[in-house]
């Protein structure tokens, strides 16, 4: 159970995979200066040794941050994905540790659609393989295979954040968007969600994906599925490399079933630009290979660096958790002119019941007091009026099942 006790300026931040300078500078301009900033992630045995001493981690898609590396990180209090996804993080892991993780939601979401709207018109007009040709001194000048994206079946997989500004989009271009999702989505414009994966991949002429890293998307587009899209139709990928059977689609393409395909994401990635990259698709004709980019333009890294420096900020500052993706979400007022005490414990009866009694039989009077729960971990926030030293810390680390204990003072400082 971590209890410590730090001033900000000790609170120790390592960012890791190029973060945004913008996070750095929102995290100094809130006073806490010790932050380690390294443009690569780290293999696992250098961020387990690296971590023990971290209070606040920030990463991107590449950082495996797993039970192993949670087992080490004894001091961790958050966890900040720069980026949208959060497979790369055992979100169990933290939550029985009461570690909160926090993610971007929205910020790369354009970028990403506008990605895969460019890509799906570059390969219906074949512009890869006639690019790579005048590359080479070659001269394809030809109207064959190539379309106007007017009046052709856009099918988005996954109507999400990117899905649905995707939809939007591509209607402007003429596109008629069709969508799949496991839940009642409401259309945008024109678009019309189907009943089936089956149906969108039978009457799409784009197929594009936009669902998450989950069990129930793993591999979810393998041989039979490409078996049943439209000949000479085209896929994109740039949702995870988990989600597309990548030697099915090579082979696809191979044999001339598909027209074309653009991959951001794949199985398996390099972990940094010196390394190879090493894919069935390399070679093959009209198909776009971007290096896990969809999100990658300075506009949207630096809103992230700015949304997930923040939500760091004011959770170590004022304990607020809305917007995890792991933890109860709780939203918490300023606390000028008072303490206030953090707990997080194991979600079984009677510890609320228990703080209080410990809180009471210490002298410690409470003024305000917030609780959300989730199936493994309660989060209690109480506000006292003055600073009772370490007692109130003592009290609450007695209390049973308790994970972690915090305090954060009016002038928000913090002990962890
Ligand atoms: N290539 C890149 O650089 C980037 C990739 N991504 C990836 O894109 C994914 C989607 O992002 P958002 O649109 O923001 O997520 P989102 O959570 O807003 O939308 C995902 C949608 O997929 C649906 N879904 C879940 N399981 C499904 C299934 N089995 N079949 C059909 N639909 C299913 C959900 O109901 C939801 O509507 C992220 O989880 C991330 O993995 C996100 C940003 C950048
Ligand atoms: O920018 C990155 O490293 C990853 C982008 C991504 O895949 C995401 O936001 O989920």
């Amino acid at each position: 159970m971590a209890k410590t006790s730090l001033d900000k300026s000790k609170i120790k931040i390592l960012l890791l995979e190029g973060v945004h300078q913008s996070a750095v500078d929102n995290l100094l301009n809130a006073g806490y200066t010790n932050i380690e900033h390294l443009p690569t992630s780290l293999d696992e045995a250098t961020l387990i040794e690296k971590i023990s001493d971290v209070h606040f981690i920030g990463i991107r898609s590449r950082t495996q941050l797993n039970e192993r590396v949670f087992e080490a990180a004894e001091k961790l209090v958050a966890v900040g994905c720069f980026c949208i996804g959060t497979n790369q993080v055992d979100l169990d892991a933290a939550l029985v540790r009461g570690i909160p993780v926090f993610n971007a939601p929205f910020s790369n979401t354009r970028s990403v659609a506008e990605l895969v709207l460019a890509e799906a018109i570059m390969l219906l007009r074949g512009i890869p393989e006639k690019s790579h040709r005048a590359h080479q001194g070659g001269w394809l000048k030809s109207a064959k295979n190539s379309h106007e994206a007017r009046g052709k079946t856009l099918g988005i997989i996954g109507y999400g954040s990117i899905g649905s500004q995707l939809s939007v989009l591509s209607e402007s271009l003429g596109f008629d968007v069709i969508y799949y999702d496991v839940v009642t989505k409401l259309a945008m414009g024109n678009a019309r969600q189907v009943a089936s994966l089956e149906e969108l991949l039978a009457r799409a002429d784009v197929v594009s994906l936009h669902v998450p890293d989950l069990a129930s998307t793993r591999w979810m587009i393998g041989e039979a599925e490409i078996a049943l899209m439209k000949p000479d139709s085209i896929l994109i990928n740039a949702s995870r490399g988990s989600v597309v059977v990548i030697e099915a689609l090579a082979e696809a393409l191979e044999a001339g079933r598909l027209a074309g395909a653009a991959v951001d994401v794949f199985p398996v990635e390099p972990k940094g630009n010196e390394e190879e990259f090493v894919s069935p698709l390399r070679g093959l004709a009209n198909v776009i290979l971007t290096p896990h980019i969809g999100g990658s333009t300075l506009e949207a890294q630096e809103n992230i660096g700015i949304e997930v420096s923040e939500k760091l900020v004011t959770y170590s500052d004022n304990g607020t958790t809305v917007s995890s993706v792991n933890f109860p979400e709780v939203a918490l007022p300023a606390h000028p002119g008072k303490h206030r005490l953090l707990h997080i414990h194991d979600n079984v009866p009677g510890v609320l019941s228990e703080i209080n009694r410990v809180l009471s039989e210490n002298d410690i009077n409470i003024l305000g007091q917030y609780l959300q729960t989730n199936e493994r971990i309660g989060y209690v926030v109480i506000d006292v009026d003055k600073d009772y030293g370490t007692r109130a810390l003592d009290a609450l680390s007695q209390v049973s099942h308790t994970k972690r204990v915090r305090v954060l003072y009016s002038e928000s400082s913090f002990q962890g």
